[in-house]
Parts: C-alpha cells; structure tokens; sequence
C-alpha cells in the first residue's frame, strides 16, 4: 500500500459509510469557510463588529473540529450516521441564526444557508428527523427575528423582520417535503437494489447448478474444466496429472419403466448425495446429462481416482431410495487420466470409451483408459 493511501485510510477509515459521512462533513467545513470569508468581508466593510465575528468564527472552528473527531469516531462511540447528522445541523442552524444577528443589512442573505443546511440532511438524516429540524429551525428563526426587531426596531424593522420570516417559512417547509420524497425515492432504490442483486444470485445459480441434483451442470463444468487447464498451464512444474471420470448409472430406464418418473428423478437426487458425500474437496461432480456424470480429480493419480470411485459405488449400493422397494442401484464407469498440457475434452472421449467397455463387460465396473 503506498503511502499516501496508508495516511488517507488512517485518517477516513475504510468503511464506506464513514468515508460518505466525512465527505459531507467536508463539505459542511468548505460551506464554513465561504461563509467566514464573507464575514470577514462585512467586518472590513464595517457591516460586521469585529468582536461579534471573532466569537462567532472561534464558536464556529471549535465545533467543526468537534465534528469531525466525533464522525471519526462515530462507531466506536456508538453514534448513529442520522445522530450525527441532526447534531451538526442543530449546530450549523445555531451559527446560522447568529450570523444572521450581526449580518446588518446582509442577514436576509445568510436564511439561504438555513436552506442548504436542510437540504443536506436529505442525504443523512430520516424525512421526520429533516421535518422536525425545519420547523425548530422556523421556530428559533422566529423567536430571533420577534426579539431583535422588539429590542431594536431601527435596526431591524418590524415589517422586514415579519416578511423574510414567511419567506423563509415557505422556503424550509418545501424543503422538508422534497426531503420525504428524495427519501421515499432513496429507500425505492435500495429495495430495487436488493431485488437485483437477489435476481442475480438467482441467476447465477440456475446457471450453474443442475435444478434436480443441485450437482454443478454442464455449462458450468466446462468453466471449470477451463479454469483447471489454465491453472495447470500457468504452473505446469508443480502439477500432476489429474483424472477424468464418466458416470452412468446402469439399467436406469428399467428403473423409471418398472417404478415411474418420479422415483427415477429420486435415484439420481440420491446418487447425487451419495457421490458427493464419498468425494474429497478438490473433486468436482457435474451431471452431464440425463444419468450421465462427470468426475473431475484434479491432481490425482489414476490408483487414488479409483479408490474414491470404489468408495461412491459402496455408498450407492447401499442407499436407500423411497419406492424403489429396495432394488440396488449401481453405475459404470470410464476413468482416464489427463495428461498435463492435453485437453480435456480428449481425457474425456477417452473416459467414454472405457465406459462403453464397462457396460459391455456387464455394467458396476470401473474401467481404466
Ligand atoms: N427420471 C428421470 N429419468 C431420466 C432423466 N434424464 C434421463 N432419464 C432417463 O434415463 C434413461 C436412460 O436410459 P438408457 O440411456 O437406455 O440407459 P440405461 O437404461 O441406464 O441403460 P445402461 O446405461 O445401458 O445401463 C432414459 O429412459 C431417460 O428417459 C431425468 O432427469 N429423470
């Protein structure tokens, strides 16, 4: 990791919730800024006192910096995103309503930022959370502007005080509706979001996995065929030769003739388990169509590819299926072994033909290629 990404995870983390709420904290401090470098303009011009500016700047600074340790930390203290989230905005609409006390004749100006605050709690804080925060904000804003035009009315007129007060009534409770919709539409996303990544899982199984069996399919034991090649092709001095097996369980039509369809389908789910069951972890059983099956033992001398295929044909004849009145089931099979750098797919024609012989030799063998 370089070293510039080792300071920027130190200092954002690697959560992608805590990074989201340090960007927007950044963007609250940059707002900070623009909004102090405007104040220092009305004290330069004589709008602002410098004392009430220092204060408020000094007030201001603190509480940013507070913020961010406290976003930083968030987790560890158990502070909730939307928790942090109202705090700065109560935080922010205080130094609001205090910039608007010493703005002068500038103060109508600085309700915008009243507006902006809001409109950022659309993005982290609930719809009733933003809604409560508007009509607190109303309220202070309010009881604000009714005490400085009571205590000096020259300065700030009773009538300009009533007006920018119901504009800004208007202005935060539009803000507060827009935010219950942009909710309503972020959680209509999220669910849509969630639906989709359910679909694709979905998907991604029917694609790879055979629907009566649940044993990987055909279409998929080609990749993973490939994907054995190109393993064994990227490191050709550390590899062996693995083996091929095909599977066929023997006499199955008699099974769906004399017993039906549907303890056919049962066979091959039970043969299915049980061959599973006798393989080791590496090895990969695919159905290959119909009763058909095929074996990958990647890494696997053709001596300890036969004792696995032993032990699934115990297992297979001692299973017990319901309604096959107690009829053993057995298989044949082909082994091949895959030599390295040779295709599978030659492995593969080889292991058919030994499984041709199995059956010609009378069916529950295993016959070596
Ligand atoms: N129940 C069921 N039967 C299937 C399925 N797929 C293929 N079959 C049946 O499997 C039978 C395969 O029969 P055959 O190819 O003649 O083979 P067999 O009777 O096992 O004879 P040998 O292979 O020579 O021992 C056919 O009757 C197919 O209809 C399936 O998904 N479910």
């Amino acid at each position: 990791m370089s070293l510039l990404r080792r300071f920027i995870v130190l200092l954002c983390g690697t959560d992608p919730g805590l990074r989201r709420m340090l960007q927007y904290w950044v963007a609250t401090a940059v707002l900070y800024t623009a909004c102090i470098v405007l104040l220092l303009v009305q004290v330069e011009r004589g709008i602002t006192a410098p004392a009430a500016a220092g204060r408020l700047i000094a007030f201001n600074g603190c509480g940013a910096l507070a913020f961010c340790v406290l976003v930083r930390a968030g987790a560890r203290l158990g502070l909730a995103p939307d928790q942090l989230a109202v705090s700065q905005a109560i935080f922010s609409l205080v130094c609001g309503m205090w910039l608007y006390a010493i703005s002068g004749p500038m103060r109508a100006a600085v309700l915008l930022m009243t507006v902006v605050i809001l409109v950022f709690c659309m993005f982290a804080a609930r719809p009733r959370q933003t809604m409560l925060l508007s009509i607190g904000a109303l309220v202070c804003a309010g009881g604000l502007m009714w005490w400085l035009q009571d205590s000096d009315p020259a300065s700030f007129p009773p009538l300009t005080e009533a007006i920018t007060f119901s504009y800004l009534a208007s202005a935060l409770l539009a803000t507060a509706v827009l935010s219950g919709e942009m909710h309503k539409l972020r959680s209509r996303l999220k669910s849509q979001r969630h639906e989709l990544s359910e679909a694709l899982d979905t998907i991604r199984v029917l694609a790879t996995v055979d629907d009566l069996t649940s044993l990987v399919n055909r279409r998929h034991m080609h990749e993973v065929l490939a994907a054995e090649e190109r393993r064994q092709a990227s490191d050709p001095a550390s590899g062996r030769p693995s083996c091929i097996a095909l599977l066929d369980i023997d006499f199955f039509k008699q099974v769906n003739d004399q017993f039906g369809h549907a303890v056919g389908d049962a066979v091959l789910r039970g043969f299915s388990a049980e061959a599973r069951a006798a393989l080791r972890v590496n090895d990969v059983l695919a159905r290959w169509g119909g009763e058909e099956f095929l074996l990958l033992l990647p890494d696997t001398a053709p001596e300890d590819a036969r004792m696995v295929l032993e032990r699934m044909a115990e297992r297979v004849s001692v299973m017990t299926v319901p309604g096959l009145n107690g009829r053993r089931i057995s298989f044949s099979a082909g082994l091949a072994t895959r030599q390295l750098g040779e295709p599978f797919s030659d492995a593969i024609q080889r292991a058919d033909k030994a499984l041709y012989q199995a059956k010609e030799a009378g069916r529950d063998r295993i016959v070596l290629a």
